[in-house]
């Protein structure tokens, strides 16, 4: 039984940044580390207060000054970047009404796979994957000093909290948990897709890449990608739009509307605009947020941006079965499957605190069927056999799962360096000293 599915698609709605959708799972406490950019502020994550944001960095004054240069911007702009507990952020310049559009950039300050294709290195990256190519724009931008996209990289994170920036101490936390592997399976490809880049596109043509480019300069590249692009809008896989990127995530904000979409700039225009509207009302001074994605797991929203929720349902782990080709029956219980929307393997999230998905039991049954039962792998019973596998086929098959299931459990969770205990215990020993502390505070005041 192997545990985890690399990349394969999770949902088919828009999502910030989901042009690769590994799935990784199961994630138990994860440290929480700081944002790793100078001027972020300490954590004051999730405050609900509104405060009066610190002052601008120079670079987001620059990067301002810029969208109103090109046009994008104005006094009107109902939203502002600032520095917010998450990093910068946008914030509400005046009362916003739910559904409202807080700010329009037009296409041709995207930074996609069309941008590259039309700029010097178009040329040599007409093969490439498309989050290949927009990540070798990107460095290649950020390492040219002329860039004309240089306001724009300069307010860009030189790395993000996604567990492929951490440092293999902070990664031991992990140990046991799908999200290492998923982690480490993401920054084996990334690896790979590096040296093949290097190999046939960088070292071969110098003259467009005269500064050496380094393995942690495109991971850097792809945690952008990962963490900032939007994808699956109308005719756009995979874009970069400045501005609209600095919109950060709610976890209360759980409408399936669609914060964002590709619409024409008029009637009269052919031009497209990216269009942002607030999914809820907002006053002034607060942060305008979205809901990236309700269908990511905390192990994907780890990877992806950095961050976990504390909602339990976000907690999932993704158990992937297989039919072994060495079953006597394969081909018949392949094509049971294949008939039902299975394959030879198959993949189902388990969610904390959820049933069980609703074709795993059937599909462990069909896989563990044998012996006395094989008879119903017949084709008399072709029509009718995933009926029979909804309920428990006979006492034997149904023993059998549970042993192959209890038996996955275990050698999982003996991936782990903690025990469920062992970590309640930590949870109960870091909550007394939070109230140590805030008992301390009030007896100093
Ligand atoms: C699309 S960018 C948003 C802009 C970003 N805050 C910045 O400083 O550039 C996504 C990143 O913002 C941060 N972020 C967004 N929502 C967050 C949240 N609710 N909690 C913590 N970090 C968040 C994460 O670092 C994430 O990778």
């Amino acid at each position: 039984m192997d545990s985890y599915k690399l990349f394969s698609p999770s949902s088919s709605a828009p999502s910030l940044s989901a042009f690769l959708s590994p799935r990784p799972n199961t994630l138990r406490h994860l440290p929480s580390l700081p944002c790793k950019r100078s001027f972020v502020s300490a954590s004051l994550l999730h405050s609900q207060q509104p405060q009066k944001p610190p002052p601008l960095p120079p670079a987001v004054e620059a990067f301002w000054e810029w969208l109103r240069r090109e046009g994008v911007v104005s006094l009107k702009t109902p939203a502002k970047p600032a520095v917010v507990p998450e990093g910068l952020g946008l914030v509400a310049q005046r009362d916003i009404a739910r559904n409202e559009v807080v700010l329009e950039v037009p296409k041709k300050l995207w930074i996609n796979p069309e941008a590259v294709a039309g700029s010097e290195i178009g040329k040599v990256c007409g093969g490439l994957k498309p989050w290949v190519s927009v990540a070798l724009f990107l460095i290649r931008e950020k390492l040219r000093d002329d860039s004309p996209w240089r306001v724009y990289l300069d307010v860009l994170p030189e790395s993000t909290d996604s567990t492929v920036f951490w440092s293999e101490e902070e990664l031991a936390e992990l140990k046991g948990s799908q999200l290492l592997s998923t982690t480490l399976g993401v920054k084996e490809y990334v690896g790979s897709e590096f040296q093949k880049l290097e190999q046939e596109i960088i070292l071969p043509n110098r003259q467009l890449f005269p500064s050496r480019i380094t393995l942690d300069d495109f991971l850097w590249a792809f945690g952008i990608l990962r963490s900032r692009a939007f994808s699956r809008l109308r005719g756009q896989n995979l874009v970069l739009i400045p501005l609209a990127d600095l919109i950060n995530h709610s976890p209360s904000i759980i409408t399936e509307d669609y914060a964002y979409e590709i619409k024409g700039a008029g009637l009269f225009s052919r031009e497209l605009l990216f269009s942002l509207r607030s999914p809820v009302s907002v006053k002034a001074g607060e942060q305008v947020l979205i809901q990236y994605d309700l269908n990511k797991s905390n192990a994907e929203l780890a990877l992806d941006y950095g961050f976990i929720e504390s909602n339990s349902e976000r907690n999932s782990y993704t158990l992937t079965l297989q039919i072994s080709e060495l079953d006597q029956f394969f081909g018949d219980k392949l094509d049971i499957a294949e008939s039902n929307g299975l394959g030879e393997t198959a993949s189902f999230d388990i969610v904390s605190g959820q049933p069980l998905p609703p074709t795993m039991l059937p599909y462990l049954r069909l896989v563990a069927l044998g012996g006395t039962d094989a008879f119903l792998l017949e084709s008399l019973f072709r029509n009718t056999i995933w009926g029979h596998l909804q309920l428990p086929v006979s006492r034997a098959n149904e023993e059998l799962i549970c042993h192959v299931i209890r038996d996955a459990c275990r050698s999982a969770l003996s991936g782990y360096h903690t025990t469920v205990e062992e970590v309640k215990i930590r949870d109960i020993l870091y909550i007394g000293q939070i109230q140590l502390l805030i008992w301390q505070t009030k007896q100093e005041s």
